[in-house]
Order: C-alpha cells, then structure tokens, then sequence
C-alpha cells in the first residue's frame, strides 16, 4: 500500500502542503502538464501501475463536469455561523469530520422568469 495522504502532506514534495494552492497544479513555462493518471507518484488519486483505476478517464471528465456545471449555475456562498473545517476523518476513505455546508444562489442571468419564480 502506498500511503498518498502522506506523500500529498510532505514538505519534501509539496512547498506549504497544508495550503490551499491549486495553481500548484498549473503548468508554467517549460514545464509539463501535471499528470494524475498514475505516472507521477507526488499525486496519484486513480493509483498506478497494473491495477490502477479503470475508470479513470470516466471518474476526471464527470467530477470536472460536475464541478464546472454546479460553479457555472450558482454563487457559492459560506455561512458566516459555519466556517468551513477540514477536519478529516477515516471512512472507506478520507472525509470532512464536519460535512461542507454552504449556501448556493442561482445564478440568476441563466434563469428564465418561470424557473426563477421556482427558486
Ligand atoms: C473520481 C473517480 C474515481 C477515483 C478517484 C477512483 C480511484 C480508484 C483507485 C485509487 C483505485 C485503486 C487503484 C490501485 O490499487 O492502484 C481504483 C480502482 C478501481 N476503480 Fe476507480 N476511481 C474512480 C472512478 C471509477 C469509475 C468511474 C469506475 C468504473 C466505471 C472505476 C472502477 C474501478 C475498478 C474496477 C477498480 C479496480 C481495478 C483493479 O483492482 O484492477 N473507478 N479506483
């Protein structure tokens, strides 16, 4: 088993692990694309090698998809009275302690007056 919640928290590989940075991914000049398929070890969610994840392709195009479409459709906004908490703990896999909660607003340009008198 390799440990990836250890290697994606080592200083050794990642400048500030613990930040928030996601341009970290981002290509610079002269430099690759980042590749989560399983060739570079410092990020590998679909594992590697002969058992890596046969749904690869499928699991990044329908995340991104979602991702895209929910932040397209609506402003996200926090509660003030909760703050979000990344706080992790142990399930089949690692999740929040405290599930996200936050308020979503349509964005409301996209809407027609029949869907809008809806929300
Ligand atoms: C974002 C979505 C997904 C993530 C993060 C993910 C992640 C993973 C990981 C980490 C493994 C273990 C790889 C290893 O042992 O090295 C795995 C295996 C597997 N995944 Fe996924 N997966 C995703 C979506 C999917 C989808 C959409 C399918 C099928 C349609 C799928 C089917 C499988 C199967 C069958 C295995 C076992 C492969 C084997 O042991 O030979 N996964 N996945």
């Amino acid at each position: 088993m390799v440990n990836m919640w250890a290697i994606s928290r080592d200083p050794e590989v990642w400048v500030d692990p613990l930040e928030f940075k996601p341009d970290r991914f981002v290509a610079r000049d002269g430099e690759m694309e980042f590749s989560v398929f399983g060739s570079d070890l410092r990020l590998a969610p679909f594992g590697s090698g002969r058992r890596t994840c046969p749904g690869k392709a499928l699991g990044l195009t329908t995340v991104t998809y979602w991702v895209a479409s929910l932040l397209h459709e609506y402003e996200w906004l926090p509660l003030d009275e909760n703050a979000v908490d990344l706080s992790e703990v142990l399930r089949l896999s690692c999740e929040m302690a405290k599930p996200l909660v936050a308020k979503v607003r349509p964005r409301c340009g996209r809407l027609s007056p029949a869907q809008l008198s809806s929300v």
